[in-house]
């Protein structure tokens, strides 16, 4: 393999996914969701392709914006016709100098799409263990709100495909029908055999917060996510002292840009956890910085996609595998859709796998 790449050429196309499902958050019911697919090669070398993609989320990306096709756009004009170096950290340097942190989903794209082409364009993001289907990463199995019986279906297949962890999103149906589904599945089962998180997506206020927690602390859940909505430092900072329930930030690290502001906010809250998503929280080389700071901090983390298709699960799921992985991560989204594209990733038992067979790839824009 050459050292540099050369006269890179970018383009890219808005893909439209289309779930399989009405998937309801505390932010609303989406049924369909667009991701902006980034392709690079060398121009004299067209054949060899890597894919990147761009998927902002609708009302919670920093980079949801009216003109994001314009902006993608001029990313691609700038930046096709440059020369890099080929290796990965020069690469992840180059596209933190090209793209700024608060475009976090073309960040991410840009990194993908390099990454990719930089080491042959076979969907190798990074060359660990997972990639070459050595090893496994576990993932907690996803439970998305809607009436009280869809949640218990959902739990039960979750259950019978067997995941050990079950991550819950609540702050919807009404909180006294959630801790019953909450017994329902401990009258069954353990904490030693199913650990449970919630994700409350923001949906208590302040006020009434710590009594939820106290609440649900009663059916030994391993942790909360984002209980109130974000910015409100000083209230989060009072619930992770409370030591009630261990909480994770996700929603709270949105917007955040550079090693002093993250490390601000997480001087500030003390948080247990936080969540990583390098399509919301600018891209890799950011999500490296996240998880330095945590771990100086003694904070735990873990990564999780945000409905990427699976081009942007396979990268956020082999980044995840350069780190030594010992609680679940949430990587289970690639069911979602009718029309995602086939891929060497699989689950089961609860774990993602990569088989390693390049053949299974079928990128068909
Ligand atoms: O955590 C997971 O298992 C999957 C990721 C997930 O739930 C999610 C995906 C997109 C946007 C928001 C969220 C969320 O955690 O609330």
């Amino acid at each position: 393999m050459s050292e540099y790449l050369h006269n890179i050429q970018f383009s890219f196309q808005p893909y439209v996914l289309r779930f399989r499902f009405e998937a309801g958050t505390s932010r609303g019911v989406m049924n369909e969701k667009t991701s902006y697919l980034l392709r690079a090669f060398e121009k004299d070398n067209p054949s060899v392709v890597g894919w990147g993609e761009a998927g902002p989320l609708p009302k919670l990306s920093v980079d949801d914006l009216p003109d994001f096709g314009s902006i993608m756009e001029n990313y691609v004009e700038k930046l096709s016709g440059s020369s890099i170096p080929c290796d990965p950290k020069s690469v992840l340097d180059w596209c933190s100098r090209q793209v700024p942190e608060n475009l976090p989903s073309i960040r991410f794209a840009f990194e993908t799409a390099l990454l990719d082409l930089a080491q042959g364009g076979e969907r190798k993001i990074f060359d660990t263990g997972f990639f070459h289907g050595k090893m496994a990463i576990p993932i907690n199995g996803l439970i998305w709100m809607g009436k009280k019986e869809m949640m218990m279906e959902q739990i039960e297949k979750k259950l019978s495909e067997g995941y050990s962890c079950i991550k819950m999103k609540i702050g919807a149906i009404g909180f006294s029908e959630e801790l019953d589904l909450i017994a329902r599945i401990r009258s069954r089962f353990g904490a030693d055999k199913i650990v449970l998180r919630v994700d409350a997506n923001g949906a208590f206020s302040p006020e009434e917060a710590g009594e939820k927690l106290r609440k649900l602390a009663e059916w030994d859940i391993h942790s909360i996510e984002q209980p109130i909505r974000p910015g409100q430092l000083d209230e989060m900072a009072r619930l992770c002292r409370s030591g009630i329930l261990p909480i994770a930030l996700d929603e709270e690290l949105i917007g955040l840009t550079g090693r002093e502001e993250k490390l601000r906010l997480l001087e500030i809250i003390k948080p247990q956890y936080i969540i990583l998503k390098p399509t919301l929280h600018g891209g890799i080389r950011a999500s490296q910085e996240w998880i330095q700071l945590a771990e100086e901090l003694g904070i735990g983390w873990w990564m999780t996609s945000a409905l990427e298709s699976n081009i942007g699960l396979n990268a956020v799921a082999q980044f995840t595998s350069t780190y030594a992985i010992n609680i679940p991560q949430g990587l289970g989204t690639g069911q979602l859709y009718h029309n995602n594209f086939n891929s060497p990733l699989t689950i089961s038992n609860g774990y993602l796998r990569y088989l390693p067979n390049p053949s299974l790839w079928d990128i068909r824009v």
